[in-house]
């Protein structure tokens, strides 16, 4: 709009627009009186600046009002906010023109740039200039005040004005009431002190400027012809007045106001129906401040609304973050109570197991020891009924044959004597007869001739003779009947040999029916032994089955356990720690150690608890054979085929040592377990072989603790692997024979390590020492085979580099050590990461790579966390423990046996 001003002088930039017509005509055609300069033109600058900074604040203030009036017209609000530039900064040529001519510089402030050069800025226009300005300003500051309206009302009015071509006469005329309001109130004196100054500052600017003096002359001219033909709104024609005229010019200009005055009187008209309109347009304006109200009163509901859900929301977080943490805590205790619970139920099943394990073992031994004392009893029986039949038998067969023999020789005897006799009898009579036949033939025939010659002569005494034959003949006769009586003896001897026969024939059905009752017990002895075959291959399956169920139960352990054990104050020893073993008794599991910790601000000092869960918990009074009693299960595992690892770990001093290789130490106590079992197995089938090494592991190299003592630290040991089997070259290993060689093994191990520790200073601390026991099986029953690794592990003491305060070759010790150790933790953490890990970085140290067998998917792992009762140990102990919680919290999968190849069935 101030764009489009005339400029003083005559001079008017061309109205492109109807409305820039109309806003010209509105301000430039307002006479100057010389009230109208009275206000200073900073004030004017201000109420401009200020009118829009009112404007813009208003504007932006309420974007929601914007976007509904106002955006639906955004060529209009460009116009009424953009329109006036200039008023917000002073123009580059400012300064220039302020040095020209003082007076110009606070009215170029208002003049947009171009404007710096023109001929206006000579004084007289300069001032005139300024008067417009300062009339255009008031006009509009006079409408503001005039009309009392907010700066969007007046913004609205400029708006509906402005697209209306009509509208700009219209607000001339506000502009008109509000300067003559404002002009009216200005008092004369001032005006007139004003004009002054403005002459002042006109003859103190000088002479014009010399340049286009014949150019200025020709634009005085024009301009001068547009003044005497008085503007578009002035009808009087006045002669053209000279540039340096000022006080002409400014009489000029009063009668043009005058003039000016008196046309406003007829456009009052025009100004009641800008004031209806202004009316109509505050209409409108209440109407969308209702609006406004309406929707900023909506926008606060909303903003309540949002904020309320927002509040909702945070409390609706807050409360399932309560809940998450209730649902976790309440997991975790589930979690606890569950793993308790299979814990329980492990150890109830394991207890349950082992019960009727030990009872099937016990029924079956009993079984077999009846079996096996039946069959001795029935062996013993079946000799003594042997040897006693045999006695009978021999004695019966001796008898009767010496019975049978007597009888039948005395039969034969009888039988013959009697034969004989009969046959001499016989042969007497029978000679005697013969004879007497003979004789008596002779003695007949004689007696025949003699009675034939008698007969003859003596016929007569044959009669006789015949007699006398009668007689004979009865004689042979009664022969015939005693030969009769003979026969029958004979034959009542030999029925009395058939008796005798008859007998024998009866003790030898005798002989044969106890030799068919001891066949009958032969059946009964081969049945026993074949029951008892039976007897030894349920034996077999079921030693089988317990090495499975064994297995299961370790299974369910977990494959990776961790126990501890603290050891007792030693009497040398003074300040012990405050150690708690809470529900201590057989299936203890929990320690809690007491320190006192210094609040870092406060300084006060509180005691801390530090509670920890193992597998199990040993508490001082605990000797190795309760310990062994715990690990001999491990044991077993490692004679039924499966690679076992045992640990010490703790820090020097802490009992390691102890626990694993003393008198009574687990390897030792393992051993002995070991041949024990084994000889127990051999009458289900097994044999077994079993080879034993001790390596130490020391700075990263490793040694043959069977071997000579001068190849300590100079001979390198390889380690391969081939198949899941683990061999070391160049290292001794002893095949034992019995539990009394660990002696012989366990001394010649600590005598290398004494001749090592002249070398390095203690150096059963600073090493690891490692007791590896290859078991080998055979079942020559069942073809089964199984190979085994037996672990033990005696570590370094696991102190810290910064506490040990090492330097030199123990520095070089300690950060072995350290490398080797937390090797270790990564080993069995990246066992416990699963199928997921697909690297084990079991190369890192030296240790690991020789357990790598022993480690992991194919093995059982047992770490003893050793505590030290001292308070002066206190936080090595801490340190201890959270690598064995760290070890414990580890999932190793399940184990398998070695494989072993070649297995006969
Ligand atoms: N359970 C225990 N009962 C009685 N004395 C024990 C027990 N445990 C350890 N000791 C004694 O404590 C001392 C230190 O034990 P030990 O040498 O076994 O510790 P260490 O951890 O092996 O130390 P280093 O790492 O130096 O080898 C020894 O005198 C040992 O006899």
């Amino acid at each position: 709009m101030q764009s489009s001003l005339p400029r003083p002088g005559g001079s008017r930039l061309p109205a492109p627009s109807s409305t820039a017509a109309a806003s010209s005509s509105s301000s430039s055609s307002i006479p100057q009186p010389q009230s109208t300069t009275h206000q200073p033109l900073a004030d004017l600058g201000d109420s401009t600046v200020n009118s829009r900074h009112a404007f813009n604040t208003s504007v932006i203030g309420k974007p929601s009002i914007l976007s509904t009036s106002v955006i639906g017209k955004p060529s209009v609000l460009n116009t009424s906010v953009i329109g006036r530039p200039s008023g917000l900064k002073a123009p580059a040529g400012t300064a220039a023109a302020a040095r020209q001519n003082p007076l110009s510089a606070s009215t170029s402030l208002k003049r947009p740039l171009e404007h710096a050069d023109s001929p206006f800025d000579r004084p007289s226009q300069v001032a005139r200039s300024a008067i417009s300005q300062n009339v255009s300003s008031a006009a509009s500051s006079a409408v503001k005040s005039n009309t009392g309206r907010n700066v969007l009302g007046k913004s609205v009015l400029g708006k509906s004005v402005l697209g209306r071509p009509g509208g700009a006469s219209r607000i001339g005329a506000a502009a008109k009431s509000a300067l003559s309001k404002s002009t009216l109130g200005k008092p004369n004196a001032a005006l007139a002190a004003h004009n002054k100054q403005i002459e002042a500052a006109c003859l103190a600017a000088g002479p014009f400027p010399q340049q286009d003096e014949a150019e200025d002359e020709e634009n005085e001219k024009e301009k001068d012809k547009e003044k005497g033909s008085g503007g578009p709104w002035v009808s009087k024609k006045r002669p053209a007045r000279a540039g340096w005229d000022v006080k002409g010019r400014l009489q000029d200009l009063e009668e043009d106001h005058r003039e000016m005055m008196e046309r406003f009187a007829d456009t009052n008209v025009q100004k009641d129906m800008s004031s209806m309109k202004v009316i109509e347009l505050e209409t409108v304006r209440a109407t969308l401040e209702t609006k406004n109200s309406h929707l900023q009163s909506e926008l606060n509901r909303e903003q309540a609304e949002l904020n309320k859900t927002k509040m909702d929301l945070h409390e609706e977080q807050r409360l399932r973050r309560v809940e998450a943490d209730d649902a976790r805590r309440q997991l975790l205790n589930e979690t606890d109570e569950l793993r308790r619970k299979a814990r329980d139920d492990i150890d109830n099943l394991e207890r349950k197991q082992k019960t009727e394990v030990s009872d099937l073992m016990t029924k079956h031994k009993s079984e077999v020891d009846e079996l096996r004392m039946a069959l001795e009893r029935l062996k013993m029986e079946q000799a003594e009924d042997k040897r006693r039949h045999a006695d009978e038998l021999t004695t019966l067969r001796t008898n009767a044959a010496r019975d049978l023999e007597d009888a039948q020789q005395r039969s034969r005897n009888e039988l013959s004597d009697l034969k004989n006799r009969s046959e001499l009898e016989v042969a007497t009579m029978k000679n005697t007869y013969m004879t007497e036949i003979a004789t008596l033939k002779a003695t007949y025939e004689t007696e025949l001739a003699k009675v034939k010659g008698e007969l003859k002569a003596e016929t007569s005494a044959h009669n006789e003779t015949k007699d006398e034959l009668a007689v004979a003949q009865k004689m042979n006769k009664d022969m015939r009947n005693t030969i009769s009586e003979q026969s029958v003896n004979s034959l009542n001897m030999e029925s009395s040999a058939r008796a005798l026969r008859d007998k024998i024939c009866s003790l030898e059905a005798m002989i044969y029916d106890k030799d068919s009752s001891i066949r009958a017990r032969d059946g009964d002895v081969s049945q026993m032994r074949r029951d008892l075959e039976t007897a030894m291959t349920k034996l077999r399956t079921e030693e089988t089955l317990r090495r499975k169920l064994h297995n299961q139960v370790l299974e369910l352990k977990g494959n990776i356990r961790v126990f501890c054990r603290v050891r007792p104050t030693l009497e040398a020893e003074s300040e012990p720690a405050k150690i708690d073993f809470p529900g201590q008794d057989d299936e203890a599991k929990d320690i809690k150690l007491y320190c006192s910790e210094k609040a870092t601000l406060s300084g006060a000092e509180t005691i801390k608890e530090h509670p920890y869960t193992f597998d199990k918990v040993f508490n001082p009074s605990a000797d190795n054979n309760l310990i062994f009693e715990e690990i001999s299960q491990l044991v077993q595992s490692a004679l039924d085929g499966y690679n076992v690892c045992i640990f010490a770990y703790g820090q020097t001093g802490s009992g390691k040592t102890f626990t694993m290789t003393s008198k009574d130490g687990m390897i030792p106590q393992a051993v002995e377990q070991i041949f024990r079992t084994s000889a127990q197995l051999t009458e289900k089938g097994w044999t077994y072989t079993m080879e034993g090494s001790f390596v130490e592991v020391y700075n990263e190299n490793l040694n043959d603790l069977l071997g000579k003592d001068t190849d300590i630290d100079k001979k390198k040991i390889e380690i391969r692997h081939d198949k899941g089997r683990t061999t070391l070259t160049e290292c001794t290993s002893i095949t034992l024979s019995g539990p009394d060689m660990m002696e012989e093994v366990m001394r010649r191990a600590s005598n290398n390590r004494m001749v090592a520790a002249t070398k390095a200073n203690e150096r059963s601390s600073r090493s690891h020492s490692v007791f590896i026991l290859k078991l080998s099986g055979h079942n020559n029953v069942t073809g089964e085979k199984c190979e085994g690794t037996l672990n033990l592990v005696d570590l370094a003491g696991s102190e810290r580099l910064s506490h040990s305060q090492a330097t030199g070759d123990r520095l070089k010790e300690t950060q072995n050590i350290n490398k080797s150790l937390s090797a270790l933790g990564d080993v069995i953490s990246a066992l416990g990461g699963g199928k997921e890990v697909k690297h084990i970085p079991y190369r890192n140290s030296k240790l690991t790579f020789l357990l790598q067998n022993s480690l992991g998917g194919n093995s059982k792992t047992l770490m003893f966390v050793m505590v030290s009762p001292l308070l002066a140990h206190m936080n090595e102990t801490l340190t201890s423990l959270k690598f064995a919680k760290k070890v414990s919290q580890v999932n190793i999968g399940t184990a398998k046996k070695v494989k072993v190849e070649n297995v006969s069935p």
